[in-house]
């Protein structure tokens, strides 16, 4: 993990894996031992304790296991190198290698031949006595270590303790643990499908859903919010300081290239149904209108989403909001890099979901939409009822999707179609044109002769389809009821039995949908258009449907099958070119590894005139073809091609890059012609409301190669002249003339389970995804090139220390010493100017030499410091013994010294107080003796005084 910035929590490295791993594949039988016919894999070879056979072979098997180990004396020691041994500290982190890895071309290999090459270093691996998955009779893949090899048998030590003997080609071999989690598929240095499996699930449990294979990046639907987007992500992917794989990343590399290199790019988005491409795209848009905003444009992008969404998505049961068509965003960059404008391709939109969807699905979005949220003037206008009113909605029975409000989708909608400039009143008659089709699908047909002819009875679905397109009732019943034929100059009426009557029904319903769908995208173009500020730089997002293999393949899956197998081609021919050129750049004596495309699939599908594609054309022209003479014909022409195999009842299989495919050719010649008669055309160009005749118009003038069908055997004009086939591949021959001229950035998207819910992963659906969209074919491929590659000074640096003698400071010699010194066979490895290239597992060789060199001088230093740390410990004992007694007689001294201090202080200050209060007594009786005194002085001198006055009086009185 690469992450420079510690401030976005969900991005921090990983360190750790789970004590006890263990994951389980959906093909619980691949691997086992019992499948080889010779018993490879004994059944009570699975230890349990409690059963007494297994008892014995738990003592048989453990004691052969103990006495190996001990005779190696490595059990131990090696147990030291796995998960279990290596403290999490002790791994080196991964951020600071430099291990690069690219992707390497696609030769074909058969499947048959995948484990063998998967498991090729197994012997080495079992030799070196390392971990390796295991696959449990029931699918687990559970973490092994070999503890000894004899023979071809090997005995492995589960982690819950259990030990098994097991055919040593059961075994694949597991990468060290400093790889667990890269960020980087191609960073593993054995590529083998539990180690993907392992690497992918580790990270998604940590909500790091995107992983790099090579130049692909992976996303993992988590099915719930992840704190991996906004502006703070943003913010720091611009700055680059976060470098962990993110579609933002790729978006930026995509915009940086376009600046620096002035290339087109695009960002090629596949993956199954509900694997997330629409949300990807979407991230990327983000992403882009982050970067590139500022003119406003890019708010009228983003808001096309909404719209799209609600006109060509619907609930299916594998995704609650799937696309029903393909699309391409173009986004246009005028020279300042801004946003300049856009425009929007769409591809195949799934026409028949208008007239039919099955139990549990819902039609487009749209619908739902209007009813729930029109508000009452619309209401009244259009005559809405509720949706399990129109028998379109009402068949599949699914009128809701948990956690949406359809009412208020549709304010949303209504506010988007104002932001791309779509006047009310447009909108009014887009609504109108959604109304009349809901309206188109209740109108019933009664038997009107005992030919079984019917005609469309004349209730409030027909009375309402007449106003809302703006025609008469009469000339819609008629054009339902009956179809006009030349038979040679006359014109003649044919009318309709009550099943070509539906389907003429169901035509009109779906080409008004389909109209409509193609008008609002013209607008919405119109409205993105680039000014003039154009630089012709653009980034496309291409989101289209990936390769579907169900239990019944149709029509629609033979066209997404045929437009994956070209996207395939391109991802071959793009990571094939890439692969080459930096061989080449670094000087690499590099032995072209031969390149085999899906080019023979491609053919069977394109070749002219005995290809699926022109013959399912020439059937769709015969009057007399049907699906059965569609699929004998494809039987006697294509037999003899090893991509085409013809089956029982009207089926044929493809060879297809990710895998077989049986289609059944029911409804494939119907929907190839898409008829629409030229009679619903001729009524919609008579309509008084102008998208009828807008979309009349347009069918009119869609191409002059006619097309007959089994209504038209006497001349009559259909509408679609050009096959759906035919223009779905003049549609991906351009789509992949423009991607030509493109850098490519491809994201494969990836579905963790199929219940839509978060926190589960199941091995086997991811890996069957990553099997199809090409993923483990890079992986794959990459055994036989060199997929990990490593500068010169990365190389010697990280591993010159196993070097016995370092003769030079040269990274390049040293690393061609290291080389030498581990007799890494030179068939194994190039030389380049700058880096190293190695093949397959040479690095995870390397890394456990280095990790076991590293475990030896552990074990050494922490024997030494064990012995220093116990002998510095009693020394330090005796001394702070002694220390302690020093301190202790110097506290005490210091205390006893502090206290008589203190003592003799209390003396003094008792003295001086006795004294004060001495002094003051003294002072007090001396006052008292002087006021005594002092009294009878006065006492002499008052009496004296008296007598002095007493003799007065006397005398006075005598007078
Ligand atoms: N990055 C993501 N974060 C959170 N949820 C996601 C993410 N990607 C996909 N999802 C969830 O998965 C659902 C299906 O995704 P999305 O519609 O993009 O699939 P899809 O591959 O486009 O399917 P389809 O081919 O049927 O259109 C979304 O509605 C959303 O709930």
């Amino acid at each position: 993990m690469s992450a420079t910035s510690k401030v976005l929590p969900a991005l921090h490295p990983i360190k750790s894996l789970p004590p006890k791993f263990k994951i389980t594949s959906g093909n619980p039988t691949a691997g086992l031992m019992e499948n080889h016919g010779d018993a490879k894999f004994r059944s009570n070879d699975v230890i349990r304790s409690g059963s007494p056979e297994n008892d014995a072979l738990i003592g048989e098997v453990a004691e052969e296991a103990q006495n190996c180990a001990g005779d190696m004396g490595v059990y131990g020691e090696d147990l030291a190198y796995s998960r279990k041994g290596v403290s999490l500290e002790d791994r080196p982190s991964i951020a600071d290698e430099d291990l690069e890895s690219v992707p390497l071309p696609f030769p074909s290999i058969s499947m048959s031949s995948r484990e063998r090459r998967w498991s090729d270093t197994t012997p080495y691996a079992s030799k070196k006595k390392l971990q390796s998955w295991f696959q449990l009779p029931n699918g687990n893949w559970e973490l092994g270590k070999i503890i000894t090899t004899s023979g071809n048998e090997s005995i492995i030590s589960l982690f819950d303790g259990k030990v098994l003997k097991v055919k040593e080609e059961s075994l694949v071999p597991a990468n060290p643990d400093i790889l667990d989690g890269v960020d980087d598929l191609m960073q593993l240095s054995y590529l083998n499908e539990p180690s993907v499996l392992f690497n992918l699930q580790y990270r998604y449990n940590q909500n790091m859903i995107y992983t790099k294979a090579g130049p692909v990046l992976v996303a993992i639907n988590p099915f719930k919010k992840v704190p991996l987007y906004g502006n703070d992500y943003i913010e720091a992917y611009k700055r680059k300081a976060i470098e962990s794989p993110h579609v933002y990343a790729i978006t930026d590399t995509a915009i940086r290239e376009m600046i620096r290199d002035e290339v087109n790019q695009s960002i090629i988005i596949s993956g199954e149904s509900g694997a997330g491409k629409t949300e990807t795209a979407k991230i990327a848009m983000q992403y882009l209108a982050a970067l590139g905003g500022g003119s406003g444009i890019e708010y009228e992008i983003l808001k096309t989403n909404p719209i799209l969404e609600a006109f060509g998505n619907a609930k299916t049961l594998r995704n609650d909001n799937s696309s029903r068509f393909g699309k391409l965003i173009e986004i246009h960059f005028s020279e300042t890099g801004k946003i300049s404008g856009a425009n929007i391709q769409t591809f195949l939109l799934e026409k028949s979901r208008v007239v039919q969807c099955n139990e549990g699905e819902r039609s487009y979005h749209i619908f739902y939409q209007l009813c729930a949220g029109a508000p009452p003037s619309l209401r009244g206008k259009l005559n809405l009822q509720n949706a399990e009113d129109y028998n379109y909605l009402r068949q599949s029975n699914c009128y809701s999707i948990t956690g949406v409000n359809d009412a208020e989708e549709f304010r949303t909608v209504m506010e988007a179609l104002d932001v791309v400039h779509i006047s009310k009143e447009d909108q009014e008659n887009v609504f109108a044109m959604l109304a009349a089709v809901l309206w188109l699908g209740n109108i019933s047909f009664t038997v009107i002769d005992n030919e079984n002819h019917v005609q469309a009875v004349e209730d409030e679905g027909l009375f309402h389809v007449a106003k809302l397109i703006g025609c008469s009732i009469e000339d819609l019943k008629l054009t339902l009821s009956t179809r006009k034929m030349k038979v040679g100059n006359d014109n003649i009426v044919q009318k309709l039995t009550l099943s070509q009557a539906i389907d003429a029904r169901d035509a009109l319903a779906k080409s008004i949908y389909a109209c409509l769908f193609d008008w609002l995208v013209e607008q919405i173009n119109k409205s993105l258009a680039v000014g003039k500020r154009r630089t012709g730089r653009s980034i496309s997002i291409l989101d289209i449907y990936g390769f579907e293999s169900f239990n019944r393949n149709s029509f629609e899956q033979f066209c997404i099958n045929y437009a994956n197998e070209r996207l395939q081609q391109h991802f071959n021919r793009h990571l094939f070119k890439l692969e080459q050129e930096e061989y080449i750049q670094d000087g690499i004596d590099w032995a072209k590894v031969e390149f085999e495309d899906n080019q023979d699939c491609l053919n069977l599908f394109e070749k002219r005139p005995l290809g699926l594609l022109s013959l399912l054309d020439e059937e769709s022209t015969f009057p007399n073809g049907t699906d059965l003479t569609l699929a004998n014909k494809l039987k006697q022409h294509l037999n003899s091609n090893s991509c085409f195999k013809g089956e029982r009842d009207q089926a044929f299989t493809v060879h297809h890059y990710a895998g077989q495919v049986t289609y059944d050719t029911t409804g494939f010649l119907e929907k190839n012609r898409d008829l629409l008669h030229v009679d619903s055309i001729q009524l919609l160009s008579s309509c008084t409301c102008p998208l009828p005749q807008i979309f009349a118009s347009h069918m009119l003038t869609q191409s002059d190669k006619p097309v007959v069908g089994p209504l038209h055997k006497s001349g009559g004009a259909d509408s679609q002249k050009l096959s759906v086939a035919t223009k779905f591949k003049g549609q991906l021959f351009q789509l992949m003339q423009r991607l030509e001229s493109t850098t490519p950035h491809f994201i494969r998207c990836i579905k963790p389970n199929n219940l839509q819910s978060p926190e589960s992963y199941e091995q086997g659906l991811v890996l069957q995804q990553l099997r199809c969209c090409g993923v483990l074919e890079v992986v794959r491929i990459s055994r036989s090139g060199f997929p990990t590659r490593m500068s010169h000074q990365k190389f010697a640096r990280r591993y010159g220390f196993l070097l016995d003698n370092v003769a030079s400071q040269d990274p390049l010699s040293v690393s061609v010493a290291i080389l030498h010194q581990f007799n890494i066979l030179s068939e194994m490895y190039q030389v380049g100017y700058t880096k190293l290239f190695f093949r397959t597992g040479q690095i995870g060789v390397l890394e456990d030499t280095r990790n076991r060199t590293l475990h030896g001088i552990l074990r050494v230093q922490s024997c030494f410091r064990g012995f220093q740390a116990r002998r510095s410990l009693k020394d330090l004992r005796g001394g702070i013994t002694t220390l302690q007694s020093f301190i202790r007689g110097d506290k005490t001294r210091k205390a006893y010294s502090a206290l008589l201090k203190r003592h003799r202080a209390a003396v003094i200050i008792q003295k001086q107080i006795k004294a004060v209060f001495a002094r003051n007594r003294m002072r007090t009786i001396s006052d008292a003796a002087i006021v005594i005194q002092a009294g009878k002085v006065l006492y002499y001198i008052n009496s004296k005084i008296y007598d002095t006055n007493f003799c007065c009086m006397e005398y006075r009185c005598s007078n």
